[in-house]
This record gives structure tokens, sequence and C-alpha cells, in this order.
């Protein structure tokens, strides 16, 4: 039923529900697609690209969600949108035709035909075509307002989406902010990426609305042992110390929700928490190198710790030289430690972005995306952040302008599973 793209709240006429049909995708992944393709005047698509190569396609159905342990691709494309109909049904139907789309994108397919009556919209955007699956994830979350009165859900709404407080430095934007739904694209084509939301948006058409958005141009962080550590926009290695998808004890305590949740709709799935981060680049680029890696707690260039060799080197919080800490006080690293934090860690999973000038000053709009994933956000990231925003040095660069929490759930079973399926059923 939820793979339905109809929205009952629209009155049908053969007309309308045609058209209907064709703006939605209403075809996406239902057995009869051909059938109903056929008696729509839609010519099938003939594959344009070759297959695809091994490697270039990340499974969809399993445990959990795709998106979250898949080693970091290097391009995102992410969306909040807000649900504008009160239709149950029809929210669900939503949820069925985005996990339908999303099973065939990410295998490099399109969600329906490009080619359509020529009085009519192609079903699939076309943009994506040809370009393969490009180790495309597609991730899909619910806000806690969601969990309103709108839907009848609001006792599945589990103690761990509790609206983050407000939290010290905060300059957020309602605009940038929070949402009913989420979804992140990630793949290693920026095309592919944005496919995704784009398309999302069109079969949300009636029933929801896109609330923010934002695009990731490169990775900031590494997920698993296999991958170089990249660099963010201040020049630094990020990702070090990250969670690697390898050490499982260390998803199983941090990451994925277990038996502890009060809502056993959510075992096997995470918390996301978003952050648009913006960073004053032009006063960083004044800043001189010593000061920089001071702020940081790290070299530039190798990523060491501050008073060690190698990048991967143990950080020594307690190293003293001359009577003062190697790693000041204030440094990122130091507070942001599981040893200043009662052993507290999170899955980072972020990306560089920058949306052009500052028309208001003429500076780079421009910072880092901050993405993690972890157990529970109270107990992960508002901790963390809470003391970030107190005491990091590097809160003279930065400015947390958007800001977004979102339960993930598990991952889907199989072909007729959806997004969110044990907590409407
Ligand atoms: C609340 C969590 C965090 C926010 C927000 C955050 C913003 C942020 N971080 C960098 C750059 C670096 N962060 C690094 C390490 C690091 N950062 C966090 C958490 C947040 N960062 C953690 C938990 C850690 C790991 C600490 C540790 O265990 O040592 C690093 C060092 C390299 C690494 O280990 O990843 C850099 C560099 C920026 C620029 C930024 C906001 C714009
Ligand atoms: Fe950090």
């Amino acid at each position: 039923m939820p793979e339905s793209n109809e929205s009952s709240a629209q009155e049908a006429t053969p007309a309308t529900s045609r058209r209907r049909f064709l703006l939605t995708g209403g075809a996406l992944g239902l057995g009869a697609a051909g059938a109903a393709a056929a008696a729509a005047g839609i010519h099938a698509v003939a594959p344009t690209r070759e297959p695809a190569a091994p490697g270039d396609r990340v499974p969809f159905y399993g445990e959990h969600q795709a998106g979250i342990a898949t080693p970091e691709q290097d391009r995102l494309a992410f969306a909040a949108f807000d649900v504008t109909t009160t239709d149950r049904t029809a929210l669900m139907a939503l949820l069925g035709s985005w996990a339908a789309a999303a099973s065939r994108m990410v295998n490099g397919q399109e969600i329906g035909s490009v080619e359509t009556h020529p009085q009519a919209p192609p079903v699939d955007t076309g943009e994506a075509m040809g370009l393969g699956p490009a180790r495309l994830t597609v991730t899909v979350g619910f806000g806690p307002t969601l969990f309103d009165d709108r839907f009848g859900i609001a006792d599945r709404r589990p103690a761990a989406l509790e609206p983050l407080p407000s939290l010290p430095a905060d300059l957020l934007v309602p605009e940038r902010s929070n949402g009913d739904l989420c979804v992140q694209a990630c793949s290693d084509d920026p095309q592919v990426a944005f496919h995704v939301i784009r398309n999302f948006a069109r079969i949300a058409r009636g029933r929801a609305v896109m609330r923010w958005s934002q695009l990731g141009f490169g990775r900031t962080s590494s997920t698993s042992q296999a991958q170089a550590t990249p660099r963010n926009l201040m020049g630094f290695k990020d990702g070090t110390n990250n969670i690697k998808r390898e050490d499982l004890a260390a998803m199983d305590q941090h990451v994925w929700v277990g038996s502890e949740t009060d809502q056993p709709w959510m075992v096997g799935g995470s918390y996301l928490v978003t952050r648009r981060i913006r960073m004053m680049i032009e006063s960083w680029d004044a800043d001189f190198l010593a000061d920089q890696e001071a702020v940081i707690g790290r070299t530039k260039i190798v990523g060491a710790p501050l008073g060690a060799e190698a990048e991967f080197d143990t950080v020594d919080l307690a190293a003293m030289r001359d009577g003062q800490p190697v790693i000041p006080m204030d440094a990122h690293i130091r507070l942001a430690a599981p040893e200043t934090n009662g052993g507290v860690r999170m899955l980072r999973r972020g990306y560089s972005f920058t949306d052009g000038t500052d028309p208001a000053t003429g500076q780079l709009d421009a910072g880092l995306f901050f993405i993690a994933f972890q157990k529970n956000a109270h107990e992960q990231f508002v901790p963390v952040q809470r003391r970030l925003g107190q005491s990091d040095a590097l809160n003279e660069y930065i400015k947390h302008v958007g800001s977004g929490l979102f339960a993930i759930p598990p991952g889907l079973s199989g072909p007729g599973d959806w997004y969110g399926k044990a907590l409407f059923t």
C-alpha cells in the first residue's frame, strides 16, 4: 500500500490522475509499472550506461541504512522536508515511494521513464542517466516535529528524539534548521547525489516541501581504515580519531541503537545531528600557523597531535612543557576528546561546503556541514558541543548557523519494506 504515490487528498479524474502519476513518479517500484506505463503511452527507456564497475554500488537493503557505516563518499546532497499533508496514509505512501525510488537510484536506474509522452513531463528528471550508481547511498530520517499530533505517532517518539536544547554560541537560523523528514544522499558524483533530493522533492509534491538543503563538495572525515584522512577548509586533516566502520565494537557502543531504546522500531537505527558551521575563512587565513595549530591541537601538515610525530600517534592530554600543557587547554581536540567527555564518541561524517559569498559582507559563505551519527545525541553530541561552545578556541573562527536532529530508522529488509514501516504499522 505505501508504494502507491497517489495523494488521497486530491480528487482524481482520468486526466488529473494520469498527470499526477507522471508528476509523482507513480510507477515507482510497482509490479504493474510496465502495464501502467504502456497504458499511459510511456515508452521504455533503453539503458545508456555501461554496467556498474565493481565497488560502484552500495547495497541498499540490510540491518542498517547505508550512508552511515559506508566509507564516506566525496559528495553530499542533503535536504530537510516539512510534511504538508495531514493524511497519515499519504505520508506512509510517500515513504514507500521514496524507498522504491531510492532502491532504483542506488543501482544507477532511473525512477521512471525519462522518455514520456511528448505532452507530459518526464517521470525521472534524467540528469543521472549514464552516470552509474557512483556509490550512491540514500539515508532517510524523521525529525521530532513529525511526532506531533498530525499522524497518530506521538506516543512512538523516542526519548532520544527530544529536540536539541539551545547550546552555547548557537547562532541558528530557523530557515536552515530542523524539519519533519530528512534525506542524506552521498555519492562520488555530485550530480548523482543531487538527483536524489531533486526527485524526492518531485515525488513529495502535494505531501511535503523542501525546508532547507545543503550541498557538500568534499568529505571532511574518514569512516574506514581504508580511507586517507581528508582535509577540511581550514587546511587540517579531519577525521583522524573518528570511529571507523571496521571497529564493530565501537559502532555498537556509540552509533547503533540497541535494545536500550524505549522504541523498538528504532533498533538498528541511529540519531543524526547536522550543523551548518560557517567558517570565518578570511580571519582564519590571516592567522599565524602556530596559532592555527594551537587552536586545533594538531600540526597542520602531518596532522600529528601537538608534541607527537605522526598522525595516528596517541593524543597525550597530560603532556607538559615549560609548565604549560603541550595541547592547550582550549584546543579543539582536547575539548572534543572522549577523555574530556566521559568516554563519549560519535561517528563524524561531515562535508565542506561553499554557497558563494555573503552579499552583506562580501566574505565567503563556506565551512563545514557537520554530520554525526550516534546512539543518543543528548548523551553524545550535546555535552561535547556544550563544552566546545563554551571554551573552544575554534569559536573565534566559526558560527553554527543551522541545526537538525533526526531519528534514522534501521535498514530496509527487502523490496516492499519502506522507511518507518515498523513505526507506522
Ligand atoms: C560537537 C562535536 C564537534 C563539532 C561541532 C566539531 C566541529 C569542528 N571540528 C573541526 C576540526 C577538527 N575536529 C577534530 C577532531 C574532533 N572533533 C570532534 C567533534 C566536533 N567537531 C571530535 C569528537 C574530534 C575527535 C577528538 C579526538 O578524539 O581526538 C580534528 C582533529 C582530527 C580528528 O581527529 O578528526 C579537526 C581538525 C572543525 C573545523 C569544526 C567546525 C567547523
Ligand atoms: Fe572537530
